[in-house]
């Protein structure tokens, strides 16, 4: 199971996340990756943590005054990103562009989809992964593993028609190791998550706790 934890733009410490999960991840062997702001992406992938972006824009180098630029994510250290989410909504062409530019720059991508039909759309697209979450449940601390199962597996189901070799994760609500035992007992092979740990007291613990059932 991947795990990858999507700091957003909540008030914690990306470096101190990023130590937790980079020292979680070599005790444990599961693979954690952790997606801070831009701004922070050089000082989250110096502690050594496997480093993704959050969004990169549908654009190559030139007159694109704000965008974040794939080239400019991969030198910074990430090696991934997500592309489009529940908080900030892309349109299906620039997703399609977004994996291009984040191609370009060999970036692995996760394309985040609210349901199983957009699910088999991104699949459509190419992207390494998919990740299904329900927007209804993010943030809230119900996991879209045991509140709405049937999302995943039909999520898992519309991948395979597309696309058997896109991943299928799940996110909303994650954040114990029941949450992700259950995600992969419904045929998910990563969680997205990001409060269960970016607004945890301790992340560590919560990283530990979270990759309990999958720990070598
Ligand atoms: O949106 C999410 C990850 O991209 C999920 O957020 P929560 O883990 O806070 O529900």
């Amino acid at each position: 199971m991947f795990v990858l934890v999507n700091l957003k733009a909540y008030p914690c410490d990306p470096v101190a996340v990023a130590e937790a999960a980079r020292d979680v991840s070599e005790e444990t062997g599961v693979r954690i990756a952790v997606a801070p702001q831009a701004a922070h992406l050089s000082a989250v992938a110096d502690t050594g943590v496997e480093t993704w972006a959050q969004h990169v824009s549908a654009v190559e180098h030139g007159s694109h005054t704000g965008s974040t630029l794939a080239e400019a994510v991969a030198d910074a250290g990430a090696t991934g990103t997500l592309l489009n989410h529940s908080e900030a909504r892309r349109k299906l062409a620039d997703i399609d562009a977004g994996l291009d530019a984040a191609e370009r720059a060999d970036l692995e991508t996760v394309v985040c989809a609210n349901n199983p039909e957009q699910v088999g759309a991104a699949a459509a697209l190419g992207p390494d992964a998919v990740a299904v979450e329900p927007p209804e449940l993010i943030g809230t601390g119900t996991p879209v593993s045991k509140a709405d199962p049937d999302v995943v597996t039909d999520a898992v189901e519309a991948a395979a028609a597309v696309d058997g070799s896109v991943d299928v994760f799940c996110g909303a609500g994650i954040s114990t190791g029941d949450d992700l035992d259950a995600a992969r007992d419904l045929g998910a092979s990563g969680v997205l998550l990001a409060s269960g740990v970016a607004k945890a007291d301790d992340p560590r613990a919560a990283l530990e706790d979270l990759v309990e059932p999958v720990a070598e």
